[in-house]
């Protein structure tokens, strides 16, 4: 008999490898689908689908060495999914008899009518399991840094440092917790008394990094809970550390340059207060419409359509002399990594010299809107080098005839004790550190003429 959770566990891979679809939102659509299924099986399917995605390389070099033609030839995306969550199981997993691993992937794949290829994952996962037994289980942490490919782990490597690497690429819990971010004008400790009342099967969690945040487990669907959009809304717990690091204090006048849908314009609004005004902008209207319609719209003051980098849209409405703006530039996404385990298969060095690019030109031009004086802090949700300290340098030596210049600034985030150093113009956070998402944020003093 084969396990839902690995029926499962095998079509959310299968559509990972052979679409665009992103691991977690694949994964929510099935388990949606099974709604009275055991939390221990959701568990487990979802560690499954993480687990292969973050360790697949070192799977399939292992099991490719123990073929004839030394490599791991399978005919279909489904019957690759059973294998490799065996082998994950086989090296990885306690609560998993490796006997048992074996036998629900080979049913599985004779189950689809395929003997042929049931009988060669049958003999591959035996050797595997036999020498699991003799050699002992190989450690998670090489296996997911020698999966990520070649230049991510190099830059990797050179942004953090060779062991740093190797833990950011292997950091759990995968998937992370969700984060909630409560309003200033709650009691957090208050918030998390009641929903732990209401949800008694979730664990609700005061986060480390973020003063406001809330880590949730195992609550089903947040958004049916009290307090939603109104009291705190769903937020990264590293995504609210982003908005507080631009310092807004009550009464500023605030621009979310690349609002999106508008979480951080929300948190920043509330930072503020009614005293002050957050305006919101992006490149996509669409984006702006939903920020306007969700809880971000009671805070956001005026909302504009800008492309930064052409300079087109809104931007010459735009108005020149706010306190502060927020740069949550478009990036990578490694830093989400835990989260989205496929960006690894996805990504590539030329998006990241792509990316970098296009952040410096959305970051000069946006600085243009900051009063003489004013700061700007550009954000990042990656740690690479590229993405942060090559582009924070190349903003304050080159001149790009704006006639505004970018001096390397302290970060003012007083909430922040602990995460920003002392007169630290940037920092990263990182999963394997603070837990979060992994970050680089930069902060700017905007001196005009
Ligand atoms: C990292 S996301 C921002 C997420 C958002 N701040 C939040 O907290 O949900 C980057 C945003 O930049 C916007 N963007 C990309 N290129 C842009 C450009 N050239 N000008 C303005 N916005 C741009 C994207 O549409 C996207 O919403």
């Amino acid at each position: 008999m084969i396990s839902e959770a690995r029926i499962i566990a095998a079509r959310v891979l299968a559509r990972v490898w052979s679409t665009e679809a992103f691991a977690a939102a694949a994964l929510d659509a099935e388990l949606g689908r099974h709604a009275g299924m055991d939390p221990r099986d959701a568990g487990l399917a979802t560690e499954l689908v993480y687990g292969v995605l973050r360790t697949e390389g070192a799977l399939v070099a292992r099991l490719s060495a123990m073929t004839p033609k030394g490599k791991l030839d399978l005919p279909s995306p489904i019957a690759r999914a059973h294998v490799l969550m065996a082998a994950y199981a086989i090296c990885f997993l306690d609560r998993v008899p490796a006997f048992a691993a074996v036998n629900e992937a080979v049913g599985a794949i004779r189950s689809e009518g395929d003997t042929r290829t049931g009988s060669f994952a049958n003999a591959i996962l035996r050797k595997l399991s036999a020498e699991i037994e003799a050699k002992g289980r190989p450690s998670l942490t090489e296996a997911a840094s020698a999966s990520a490919p070649g230049w991510l782990r190099g830059s990797l490597r050179r942004s953090l440092g060779r062991s740093a690497a190797e833990a950011y690429l292997s950091a759990g819990p995968v998937p992370p917790p969700l984060g909630l971010s409560v309003s200033l004008a709650e009691d957090r400790a208050a918030w998390i008394a009641r929903l732990r009342q209401v949800c008694p099967d979730g664990t609700f969690e005061e986060g480390q990094a973020s003063p406001r945040a809330i880590l949730v487990r195992g609550a089903g669907d947040v958004r049916r809970l009290p307090g939603v959009g109104t009291a705190w809304i769903v937020q990264e717990e590293g995504a609210q550390v982003v908005a507080l690091a631009l310092g807004a204090k009550r009464g500023e006048r605030v621009l979310d340059a690349c609002a999106g849908r508008g979480n951080k314009t929300w948190l920043l609004a509330d930072e503020v207060g009614p005293e002050g005004a957050v305006d919101a902008a992006d490149l996509y209207a669409q984006k702006l419409d939903r920020l306007k319609e969700g809880p971000a719209g009671r805070g956001a003051r005026k909302t504009y359509a800008v492309d930064w980098a052409a300079r087109t849209g809104a931007f010459e409405e735009v108005p020149r002399d706010y306190d502060r703006v927020l740069v949550d530039a478009p990036c990578s996404g490694v830093g989400t990594l835990r989260r989205r385990p496929e960006i690894a298969l996805r990504r590539t060095a030329d998006d990241v010299k792509r990316l970098s690019e296009l952040q410096i030109a959305i970051v000069r031009n946006a600085a243009t809107r900051v009063k003489d004086g004013g700061r700007l802090v550009f954000a990042v949700c990656s740690v690479l080098r590229e993405e942060a300290e090559e582009v924070v340098e190349r903003l304050v030596t080159e001149d790009a005839g704006t006639g505004v210049r970018l001096e390397k600034a302290p970060i003012e985030a007083e909430l922040l004790p602990g995460i920003v150093g002392e007169g630290a113009a940037s920092f990263r956070l990182l999963p394997h550190v603070q837990g979060t998402d992994g970050y680089f944020v930069g902060g700017f003093l905007v001196r005009r003429g």
